[in-house]
């Protein structure tokens, strides 16, 4: 690539930065998902700048936020094998959206925290992605070789349609774990990127 074709690849991305969001919506009763949500956006900030990426509770939407973002990343705790009631709620409430395709060509991704190794995990996952086609929109997932399978090891959990962590009976603060945690972030920062790299150039015309 040329010198002019670089500076003007390079525009490009810097120009898409400016232009994309992200949203992480997750529900969770006793905060350990709500860490790992956080997470994931701390990794989005190591492209993004702070207000365009957000996590936002399913108690307290900003649906003009959603709406405008580029990417929803969609996030519950494990209950029963499922997504939460209150999570559930949330996905019926944007039937509406649905309907009227609104959300279509976005890009979508999603995580599961729960407290079995396993506790099901992926059936949440695969719940969220059908979700996720039935709106229209396009799937990221985690392509993270997994670094090992101890509690600080990257996507120790082996999971690839979507980040899964695990929480032990602690606090927010201690459980998920490090390798965990590090790979919510890792995840943010790769959508992200991926965004970014994909958003249609603008046109200065
Ligand atoms: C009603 C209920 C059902 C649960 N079902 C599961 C389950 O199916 N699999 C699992 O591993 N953990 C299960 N758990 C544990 C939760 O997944 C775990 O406490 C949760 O992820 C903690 O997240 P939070 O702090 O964000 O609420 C369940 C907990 C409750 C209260």
């Amino acid at each position: 690539m040329n010198t002019s074709a670089t500076a003007s690849l390079t525009s490009t991305l810097t120009d898409n930065k400016q232009s994309v969001s992200i949203a992480v919506i997750y529900h969770s009763n006793y905060g350990h998902t709500k860490r790992v949500a956080e997470a994931i956006v701390m990794g989005a900030h190591q492209q993004l700048p702070e207000a365009q990426a957000k996590a936002v509770d399913v108690h307290d939407v900003d649906w003009d936020f959603l709406d405008q973002a580029d990417l929803l990343v969609f996030g519950s705790a494990v209950y029963m094998g499922s997504v939460t009631a209150e999570f559930k709620t949330f996905m019926d409430e944007t039937s509406k959206r649905w309907y009227h395709r609104k959300w279509e060509g976005k890009w979508a991704a999603a995580f599961a925290n729960s407290g079995g190794l396993s506790g099901d995990k992926l059936a949440v996952l695969q719940q969220i992605s059908l979700y996720a086609m039935q709106h229209g929109m396009n799937w990221i997932g985690l392509p993270l070789m997994p670094t090992g399978h101890e509690a600080h090891d990257l996507n120790r959990l082996s999971s690839f349609l979507g980040l899964m962590t695990q929480s032990l009976d602690g606090p927010p603060e201690e459980t998920p774990g490090k390798g965990d945690i590090d790979t919510a972030i890792w995840f943010g920062d790769h959508l992200a990127k991926t965004i970014i790299k994909h958003q249609p150039a603008t046109s200065t015309c």
